[in-house]
């Protein structure tokens, strides 16, 4: 292996360490070159290079050299020692203070049967053609670059900081712009409807003043409902007012905890982590029952609250059905807001379509929106899916876009959308079984209210569910008006926004009947 190559597996593996990004740019820019022996002691002398492979870091300037050694030389040392098998010893130089450096030296194992007690000596050629002044791959400090020129100070593209002060406010800067937000999930870009608009109101309003209205918000809902959309929508607007946000997935958390143990960075991470203003943490549910991730974010969690900063959570689930989470936990998620998304109804998902379709600036008629809104009921993701697929297949056809290229599009392309499968009378027969009445009452004369809230509910989602007309809902419902029908969808769509039981017992249905 070679030192560059030594160096990037090194830099893969401190990918997921808590290491802020400045310095992981520096860390990218650095040259890792090998020492001889008798150099290290120069330049290191209290170390004892007995058994040690030696390495200077060439780093970009003076600060970055004071960081890197300071901070990180240890977990640095022990991430070679890992990557070759054997100790190492390290020192951490600005390329300033680097001598130039020859070109070419054969790989460390190889030789480790040639080293004499005087290194190797590069090509005449490939010296000169370096500095055209050092003849000497031995140079003053005893440095050999094996796999690449080592860069100059001007070569550095970006601005380093100058002091510390600098230092921290880039790393703060960064943590900005490094925060992993998708710039398309925005609030302007989420559609509201019924199944989302607790989720979205609870985050918009938390994104309005973090840490003071709902802490922690707990978002939770099935694959694909916008809950990842709505934890960067927060995110952007916090970043828009200067707080420093991060977005994790707790698969990230997991594994930088688990390198933070490893690679003894565990305060390194605690900074990291406590210096937020917005944490926002995706699929909670899969730290449940990794004991030192629960316990990490647990001490996490309670220094973000005590200081007032925002926690915001996802999950597939509400926290009491997250069932190996510990309690500390699940009773911390419960302290705050539980907001809930539900799969989107007709309405919602063709409003979803029609946005995205005009992002695209890509004309679809209604009739195929609608058509595509009745295949994808459940999974906005897939809705997305089939409306790019559709554009694709026009586009590789060059056909026009009609109802049948739109059957065709998403038929031959072997979606697991399903035909529209709610009907009316399926619908009106479910709402009927929930209520423990019988389908002839809800859609007979009876006036008593046990019957008559079903009957407006059946109607609400019939129109919701489905195309059908408000002329045909009032005929299956003993031949009312148009205006009836329209009556009782408008009343339930104006009682679900205040009504949480009612709100949760047509979401039951739905989920019900979506599950059929
Ligand atoms: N209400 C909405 N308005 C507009 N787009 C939406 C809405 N809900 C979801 N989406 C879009 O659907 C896609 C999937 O959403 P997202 O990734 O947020 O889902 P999720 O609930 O986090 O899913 P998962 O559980 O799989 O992580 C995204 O492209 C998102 O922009």
């Amino acid at each position: 292996m070679n030192t560059a190559t030594i160096w990037r597996t090194t830099l893969a593996q401190l990918d997921t360490t808590p290491i802020d990004a400045l310095t992981k740019t520096w860390l990218q820019e650095a040259h890792l070159v090998e020492l001889a022996p008798d150099a290290l002691h120069d330049l290191a002398p209290d170390i004892s290079e007995q058994g040690l492979l030696a390495f200077a870091l060439q780093v970009p300037n003076d600060l970055a050299g004071d960081i890197i050694a300071t901070r990180w030389q240890q977990l640095l040392e022990d991430v070679l020692k890992d990557v070759l098998g054997q100790p190492v010893a390290l020192v951490v130089r600005a390329s300033s203070h680097a001598a130039p450096v020859p070109e070419t030296l054969p790989p460390i194992h190889e030789r480790e049967r040639e080293r004499e007690p005087q290194a190797p000596r590069p090509p005449h050629s490939a010296r000169q053609s370096h500095s055209g002044q050092h003849n000497n791959n031995h140079s003053g400090n005893g440095y050999y670059d094996i796999a690449s020129r080592s860069p100059t100070q001007s070569e550095f593209s970006y601005a380093s900081p100058e002091t510390l002060e600098d230092w921290e406010n880039e790393q703060r800067a960064n943590m900005l712009a490094h925060n992993r937000l998708n710039a398309r999930y925005t609030f302007d870009a989420f559609i509201v409807g019924n199944s989302n608009r607790l989720a979205h109101a609870a985050s918009l309003a938390v994104a309005e003043a973090p840490g003071e209205s709902y802490n922690p918000l707990f978002l939770y809902g099935g694959v694909g409902l916008g809950k990842t959309h709505l934890l960067h929508a927060i995110g952007h607007q916090g970043v828009q007012t200067g707080l420093a946000v991060l977005y994790v997935s707790s698969e990230q958390f997991t594994n930088e905890i688990v390198n933070a143990i490893r690679y003894r960075t565990t305060e390194e991470f605690r900074a990291k982590y406590r210096s937020v203003d917005i944490l926002l943490v995706d699929d909670i549910q899969f730290i449940a029952g990794k004991e030192s991730t629960e316990e990490e974010f647990f001490h996490t969690f309670n220094s973000l609250y005590e200081m007032s900063k925002q926690i915001v959570i996802c999950s597939d689930r509400p926290p009491k059905a997250i069932l190996s989470l510990e309690e500390r936990l699940r009773s911390r998620f419960e302290w705050g807001l539980i907001a809930d998304i539900q799969p989107p109804d007709l309405e919602t998902r063709m409003a979803i379509l029609r946005v995205k379709a005009d992002l695209l600036h890509y004309h679809v008629p209604d009739e195929i929106i609608a058509y595509i809104a009745g295949r994808v009921q459940t999974n906005i993701r897939e809705l997305e899916g089939c409306l790019n697929r559709l554009m694709a297949y026009q586009q590789l056809h060059r056909v026009e876009l009609t109802m049948d290229v739109a059957r065709s599009a998403i038929s031959s392309l072997g979606t697991d959308t399903r035909e529209p499968t709610l009907n009316s009378r399926q619908i009106a027969q479910a709402v009927a079984d929930y209520y423990h009445i019988s389908l002839e009452a809800m859609c007979g004369k009876q006036r008593d209210k046990y019957i008559v809230t079903p009957r407006q509910i059946a109607m609400y989602l019939i129109r919701q569910e489905t195309s059908t007309s408000l002329l045909e809902i009032g005929q299956l419902f003993g031949g009312r008006d148009h205006s009836t029908v329209l009556h009782s969808c408008e009343k339930i769509d104006r009682t679900i926004n205040v009504n949480q039981t009612l709100r949760r017992e047509i979401l039951a249905i739905r989920e019900q009947l979506l599950r059929e």
